[in-house]
């Protein structure tokens, strides 16, 4: 189907030959001196077979679908030692915990970076995708908090941990939790991240921490700010900016911050670069001005950016410099994965389960299809990602997402990676491809291209050490492509019009001019498409002028053009418009389709009412209204007053929430109450109030309170 727009797959390696360097101020050495390179290329070589088998035989009990492919090597174990070798010694706990783990050795990344954080350097670490990464900085964050707190002083923070994403917050925190618990801290994590609570969550949780108090913060940067540094509050710029409070910013006034940070140890800001490209930079220097300067900071990234050495220059102090790399190898031949050999479901999935979805034209069978993008509400995107991840093994799992997945998520075994477009920003494509072949697994990565001027992507990556080989040419039926009994490979013997891939866009026409929603849809996709094409940076290669738009409608499935002015100045139209009354498509949901008949009723009654006057809008509404159903206007009061009720709720928690901290303030600090939980303490208080002043509220009894510690 991809055949009319891209014509060309091209497989980008994900694994190849791993370099550890390390530069800049201090010269981390991370091999053993006496080894000389030639040792070490034959233990590099010797690791990397052994692993490639365990890789092999774990994955083959795991999960029957697989390619054949085997990667050439694997970041995770040239250069790897065993955890015991790591300088200064790592306790026994956590030593206990990585056993537990099953992780046997180090990888490059974690042998080189643990003992810098452990001996209180600053550290800046760009490392390939699916090294490690996680943790090589939650070891020392754990082996320096446990070292430097005293007993039973978890209550501030003692490390923050910044993240890009809310899915990569989530899957730090649960590393966090995972070794915590194997290696039995008395420590907490609190996941700092918005959005997915309700507003009412949010604010017990907020409470919760402020009473609490957390030995990790974890989270994204806004609600970080928010609890570090208080949470922004109207716009009041030219008020707040002569004030010297240090927490206030230049844009508004601030509540008190949930936690105090002055004795926080260390700092990590995983996937730094995106970061700072996602906007976040003030949020960042906001949180940075409310920590201690005496603090270790990790930097880590499998891209590095010049934001990212503004940021290394104000943010910490004389740091080392870690990179691991993967070394270009296109000479040395890499493996083929084409479409048909990664779908391909095994002999045993076929039998042993009943196809329950099918796509037309491949051999899909029994795949479990979900869908991730930053549009989605919160909770269905936590819900989505949680059912991805925890899909069983035998399950084959289908993924189609946005950027928002492209980085730092771990998805277990995921065989390949497809580019339905090459990213805007070409940094993001190692990342893309990432997602597969990691920690010395198997795995490929595909991208679209169209023939000829978008072709010259692949010189483009390969000049940024990222190699790539075109795939095999396949047949609708994902089948090596064929002409009369032929196997043809070479490029210059592909068709030029592919008969097969037209028949099956035509059957896509079918199937969406009977149904509305998919019909709607397809326009979106489309309309986003051409937005996002004219965004790339490269627009050299990925030129808006020469992409053929109708022939990407076309392959788009879409019935007509959209009204857009880059589709008025084509040239050569090659558009066939599908002959259909646009207006009568249906929904198939019949409950959907009765709504849009009525709205199509009453939009025509509307035009007749409200006629071409000035007044048009009014009239407009006034006519909406007179039409409204009497369960309509029912439906309309009720959802105003659900809104109210949401308000209200709302404003209820937070006075609570306010309440509480007041009323725990008063009585925490003169050591009375200690043992007794803060509901207890603060219904005998205001009983004990009532009955002596005869308050009626406990912000009454709070208020009184404060006025007599006063006098
Ligand atoms: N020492 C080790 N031995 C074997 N596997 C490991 C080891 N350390 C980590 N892993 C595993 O490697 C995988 C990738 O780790 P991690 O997510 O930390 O990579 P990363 O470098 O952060 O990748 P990305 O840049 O994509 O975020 C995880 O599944 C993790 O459990």
């Amino acid at each position: 189907m991809e055949q009319s727009r891209k014509s060309k797959k091209v497989s980008a390696a994900s694994t190849a030959e791993h370099k550890v360097t390390t530069k800049d101020s201090k010269t981390v050495n991370i091999l053993p001196k006496e080894q000389n390179e030639q040792k070490l290329q034959k233990k590099r070589k010797l690791n990397t077979e052994n692993t490639n088998e365990d890789v092999k035989s774990n994955k083959a009990s795991k999960k029957s679908l697989s390619n054949s492919s085997k990667p050439k090597a694997s970041a995770v174990v040239s250069y790897s030692e065993t955890w015991d070798k790591i300088k200064p010694s790592l306790s026994m706990e956590i030593l206990g915990a990585v056993d537990k783990l099953g992780f046997q050795k180090t990888t490059p990344v974690q042998f080189a970076t643990i003992p810098q954080l452990l001996k209180e350097k600053d550290v800046v670490v760009e490392a390939v995708t699916g090294s490690g990464k996680t943790l090589a900085f939650v070891i020392p964050v754990l082996e320096i908090i446990k070292k430097r707190t005293k007993k039973n002083n978890n209550k501030n923070p003692k490390a923050i941990i910044i993240s890009p994403t809310r899915e990569l917050a989530q899957q730090i925190y649960n590393v966090f939790l995972q070794l915590i618990e194997l290696c039995q801290y008395n420590f907490t994590v609190h996941l700092a991240i918005g959005g997915s609570q309700n507003e009412v969550e949010t604010v017990e949780q907020t409470a919760k921490l402020k009473s609490e108090g957390a030995t990790i913060l974890v989270g994204t940067p806004g609600r970080l700010e928010d609890i570090t540094c208080g949470r922004l509050i109207g716009n009041t710029a030219k008020k707040s900016a002569s004030k010297t409070k240090k927490w206030q910013s230049s844009t508004g006034r601030r509540t008190t911050p949930v936690i105090v940070c002055r004795e926080l140890e260390v700092l990590i800001m995983d996937e730094a670069d995106r970061l700072l490209d996602m906007g976040f930079e003030k949020q960042i220097g906001m949180i940075l001005s409310m920590l201690p300067k005496q603090r270790r900071t990790g930097l880590f990234s499998a891209t590095m950016s010049e934001a990212v050495s503004q940021l290394v220059r104000t943010g910490l102090r004389n740091p080392s410099k870690i990179v691991v790399k993967v070394e270009s190898s296109v000479s040395s031949g890499i493996e083929q994965k084409t479409p048909s050999s990664i779908f391909k479901p095994s002999q045993e999935i076929l039998e042993t389960k009943q196809p329950d979805y099918i796509i037309p034209g491949s051999s899909l069978k029994d795949v479990y299809i979900a869908s991730l993008h930053g549009q989605m509400d919160p909770k269905r995107r936590k819900m989505t990602y949680d059912q991805f991840i925890g899909l069983p093994a035998n399950t084959t799992g289908l993924l189609i997402c946005t950027d928002v997945a492209s980085r730092g998520l771990d998805i277990p075994d995921v065989d390949c990676v497809i580019q339905w477009d090459p990213p805007t920003d070409s940094k993001v494509f190692p990342h893309r491809c990432g997602r597969t072949a990691r920690a010395g697994r198997d795995g490929s990565a595909l991208v679209f291209l169209c023939p000829d001027r978008e072709e010259t992507y692949v010189e483009f990556m390969s000049i940024r050490k990222i190699p790539m080989v075109p795939a095999k040419y396949l047949d609708s039926k994902l089948k090596p492509y064929m002409v009369n009994g032929q196997n043809k490979t070479n490029p210059s013997q592909y068709p030029e019009v592919d008969k097969e891939s037209d028949d099956l866009i035509e059957l896509a026409r079918k199937i969406t001019s009977r149904d509305r929603d998919i019909y709607e849809k397809g326009l979106i996709a489309f309309v986003s498409f051409v937005r996002s094409y004219q965004k790339h940076e490269a627009n050299y290669i990925f030129s808006p002028k020469h992409l053929d738009l109708h022939k990407t409608a076309y392959g788009y499935c879409l019935l007509h053009l959209p009204r857009m002015p880059e589709l008025v100045t084509v040239k050569t139209p090659t558009f066939i418009k599908y002959d259909i009354d646009l207006g009568k498509i249906p929904y198939t949901d019949k409950k959907r389709e009765q709504q849009r008949q009525i709205k199509a009723k009453n939009q025509a009654k509307i035009k007749l009412l409200s006629g071409d006057g000035d007044s048009k809008d009014k009239g407009k509404k006034m006519a909406k209204q007179a039409l409204e159903s009497w369960s309509q206007h029912i439906e309309r009061k009720e959802k105003r007053q659900a809104r109210k009720e949401k308000r209200d709720k709302k404003r209820d928690a937070i006075q609570k929430a306010n309440e509480k901290d007041l009323v725990s303030a008063l009585i925490y600090d003169n050591n009375e109450n200690k043992d007794k939980s803060i509901d207890q303490v603060i219904s005998e208080k205001l009983l004990e109030e009532k009955q002596k002043a005869g308050a009626t509220s406990l912000l009454g009894v709070v208020k009184s309170n404060a006025k007599k510690q006063k006098i």
